[in-house]
């Protein structure tokens, strides 16, 4: 992908790649996505704002040399991670006299991740909102600790009011164009499925840095990832909306099912809150990956596991999906248990445990043998009356 301008003398100069699947391993991403890098000129001296992931080389220098640079002053890690810091070793061979211009959390990453011990000499490190002139531009830097990494930091682009935010506001999404599409609901989508995973474990950090964004009122935002964004932008009031304390009156229920019956009770379940006009979405945990369910559970004020026992606990895949809940850490109010046994469980108490931590009400599980009797039944009603009052009094 070529380096494209932004405004005048600052480029975007990372790379796309549409065919990414999975990110970090973990994280599906259905639209690629891209690893931004920025280039700034100033009248005297020149910074890179991030590097790539490793392999990118080929098309990163590629981009650089287009735009003839070759020399370069400084190069700013605004995050350690390998994405982002990936070619720094590299460009630390290919611009010998480039300096690091980070801060000292991100230093000590960096300098553990890669091993750059021989070039600590090459480092410059920054506080809180301290500015390097760059000659008719100036970059400041904002320690933005916790969206997504300990060593987040943002850098300004003062006189041009752009700000970096490495990965805050971005989106794993391959993007046709520099710039974002608020209309795109393919956009939007990838955008909630990325702060799922990425910043919603850091919901009061991601609260926090929005307010930053309000005092800086940048008139152009570049993330690591994803479009760069031109504001007034979509996400930034949505990732508001995400990250606000108060979830929606709706009700996930994710469920497995080997012989039926969970998937019975689940259908119980489900259609009494249909009936009730209790907004509810029904996941099948076989079919859901990770990213479906992370941006399902975002706005959810209760979640219902439904798992039968497998050798005396929960279904594997109840267990990955309880795992990711209590890890993504969401705004539910409400959780909740039902499924089959045969002789023996623990079940309950095993998600139970594992939920704990995210502080939420436990609603009284309904736990059966086999097939739903017509007791369970009534017990599944049970459950719908009380989420539904809770509902109400959201
Ligand atoms: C691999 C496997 C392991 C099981 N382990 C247990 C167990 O440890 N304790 C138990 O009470 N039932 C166990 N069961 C029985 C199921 O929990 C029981 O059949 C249940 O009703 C199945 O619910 P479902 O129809 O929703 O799949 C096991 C079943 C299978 C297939």
């Amino acid at each position: 992908m070529a380096a494209r301008e932004i405004c005048e003398r600052i480029y975007s100069v990372g790379t796309i790649d549409w065919d990414l699947r999975y990110f970090d391993a973990i994280m599906p991403t259905p639209r690629g996505s891209s690893y931004n890098s920025y280039l700034v000129k100033g009248s005297e001296k020149t910074a890179l704002i991030d590097t790539c992931k490793p392999n990118d080389e080929a098309d990163f220098i590629t981009n650089l040399m287009r735009l003839e640079q070759h020399s370069l002053d400084y190069i700013v890690i605004d995050h350690a991670e390998q994405d982002h810091s990936g070619l720094l070793p590299l460009l630390l061979e290919v611009y010998p006299s480039a300096k690091i211009v980070t801060n000292e959390t991100c230093k000590g990453l960096l300098l553990a991740m890669h091993h750059l011990e021989e070039v600590e000499d090459r480092f410059i490190t920054i506080s809180d909102r301290e500015t390097l002139s760059l000659g008719d531009k100036t970059l400041k830097f904002y320690l933005a600790p916790w969206v997504h990494w300990p060593d987040t930091m943002f850098t300004e682009v003062v006189e041009d009011k752009i700000l970096f935010t490495t990965d805050f506001l971005g989106t794993h999404y391959a993007a046709p164009t520099l710039y974002q599409d608020d209309e795109s609901p393919d956009y939007l989508e990838a955008a909630k499925r990325y702060y799922a995973a990425i910043m919603m474990p850091f919901r009061s950090s991601v609260q926090d840095h929005l307010k930053l964004i309000d005092e800086i009122a940048p008139k152009i935002i570049g993330p690591s990832h994803g479009p760069v964004l031109k504001m007034p932008a979509k996400i930034v009031d949505l990732y508001r909306e995400w990250s606000g304390d108060t979830p929606k009156n709706l009700v996930i229920v994710a469920y497995v099912s080997m012989h039926g019956s969970t998937e019975l009770m689940t259908k119980f379940l489900v259609d009494d809150l249909v009936q009730r006009g209790v907004p509810v979405q029904q996941y099948n945990l076989l079919e859901t990956d990770t990213g479906v369910l992370g941006s399902a559970i975002v706005d959810a004020a209760t979640i219902i596991l439904a798992t039968p026992t497998v050798l005396f606990g929960p279904h594997p895949v109840a267990v990955n999906a309880a795992y990711l809940i209590r890890a993504l850490r969401p705004k539910v109010r409400h959780l909740g248990v039902i499924g089959s046994y045969g002789w023996g469980t623990n079940a309950v108490n095993y998600l139970g445990e594992m939920l704990a931590p995210l502080g939420a009400e436990m609603l009284d599980p309904v736990y059966i043998k086999g097939l739903p009797d017509e007791e369970a039944i009534q017990a599944i009603h049970g459950m719908a009356e009380v989420i539904e009052q809770r509902h109400t009094a959201l």
